[in-house]
């Protein structure tokens, strides 16, 4: 028995996102899904009971910072991340490669893997999709990822070419070093760049190799975002229909409603718990800056549109105050907020797709979001 599988529920018949379920070991998860980011094993100053109270099916942690802090044979021996954290749901775990090339200098890529000094304390590490896959291992998680490389943008033709063929055989190697099958599932990551020849020569080798699930990397890298949803159109139909389609690192409401429309299931981004920690809050009317005076005597909610604890129970006056005094509880509940507005706008998506008008639906989001009066 497969650790995870896919399961399609149905077509929308006027946008052809698709809605779903990922089976997986700690349970299943609605497709369209947003998952909530927990880099150090923990989603910034949330707890698992509100995480839960959000209804967030899956969150993410990460093999770079774990390896670095605390280690990941500490994690093993405290029973593996889900015990260590208390979190009793599926978590999937990046393999550790693009957080390399965003927190730590002076890297070297080789064909054996990635050296590198630690953003922590300068030491000299070495990833490589064995050690990831160790790491992964002991870590526990449901789902892991293939260790890769994501190509900075721009880059030359040959390189991303040169780059891609390499991920794939990176990915050969990790399948190679899967200790668990039965117990984790392990998602290989289609790179390619910007050009869809390379994309369909990525997705060709990595699909051939059979991996329970795929997703596609190498975007939201600092690309136009029609560029992105331009590799999307012709990148999602490489991919099997019967496994679960993650595209990483994205999360902006529009790119999320976006990316579900050309047949994405999950994504992950660290974007609502970042902008939260500065006091911006995601609203159904645009981005609120809280720190800005004309909240100073406004009594209402972050957003009269939403029904979380934050907005049930808080103003806007008090939040602001708190964020410009530095209070924690301030970006508690700015991140709640946030993560909250999030599930629900996957909620959202997931009901027009059961209704077929996922394109009425983005057309009125777009058009209240877009107030950016705020
Ligand atoms: N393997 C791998 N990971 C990628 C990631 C990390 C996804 N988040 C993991 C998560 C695990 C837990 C720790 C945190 C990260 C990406 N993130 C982005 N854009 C983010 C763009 C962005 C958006 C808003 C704010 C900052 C950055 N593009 C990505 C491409 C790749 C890729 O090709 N390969
Ligand atoms: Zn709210």
């Amino acid at each position: 028995m497969a650790a995870v599988t896919y399961e399609h529920i149905k077509t929308c018949k006027q946008s052809g996102a698709r809605l779903g379920r990922v089976h997986t070991p700690h349970g299943v998860i609605e497709t369209p899904a947003f998952m909530p980011v927990g880099t150090q094993a923990t989603v910034k100053t949330m707890s698992p009971e509100e995480l839960k109270a959000m209804d967030a099916h899956i969150i993410l942690s990460n093999t770079y910072h774990l390896f670095l802090r605390p280690g990941h044979e500490l994690v093993k021996a405290a029973g593996g991340l889900h015990k260590f954290m208390n979190w009793d749901r599926p978590i999937l775990t990046d393999s550790g490669g693009f957080q390399v090339f965003s927190l730590s200098d002076n890297r070297k890529i080789t064909e054996e893997g990635v050296q590198f000094k630690s953003h922590l304390s300068g030491d000299k590490l070495f990833l490589s999709p064995e050690k990831a896959m160790e790491i992964q291992n002991a870590l526990g998680s449901d789902i892991m990822m293939a260790f890769d490389e994501c190509p900075p943008y721009p880059a030359e033709y040959a390189y991303i070419k040169n780059s891609l063929e390499r991920t794939t055989r990176w990915a050969e190697r990790c399948l190679q070093a899967h200790a668990r099958p039965q117990d984790q599932a392990l998602f290989a990551i289609i790179q390619g760049g910007m050009h869809e020849d390379l994309r369909r020569q990525s997705a060709e080798q990595l699909t051939s190799m059979d991996f329970p699930g795929y997703a596609i990397g190498g975007l939201s890298v600092g690309e136009p975002k029609h560029l992105m949803y331009e590799v999307l159109e012709y990148t999602t139909p490489l991919m099997p229909a019967n496994k679960p389609r993650y595209l990483m690192g994205v999360g902006s409401p529009d790119a999320l409603i976006e990316g579900a429309i050309r047949g994405i299931d999950m994504f992950d981004c660290v974007l609502p718990t970042r902008i939260a920690r500065n006091g911006t809050c995601m609203t159904s009317s645009g981005r609120l800056v809280i720190r800005n005076a004309k909240y100073a005597e406004d009594f209402g909610p972050l957003d009269p549109n939403c029904s979380c604890y934050t907005c049930s129970n808080y103003s806007r006056a008090y939040i602001r105050h708190l964020i410009k005094a530095d209070e924690t509880f301030g970006i508690r509940l700015t991140t709640y907020h946030n993560l909250h507005f999030l599930l629900q706008l996957m909620r959202d998506v997931r009901q027009a797709i059961m209704e077929d008008r996922l394109l009425d639906f983005r057309d009125a989001f777009f058009e209240s979001y877009g107030l950016n009066d705020n």
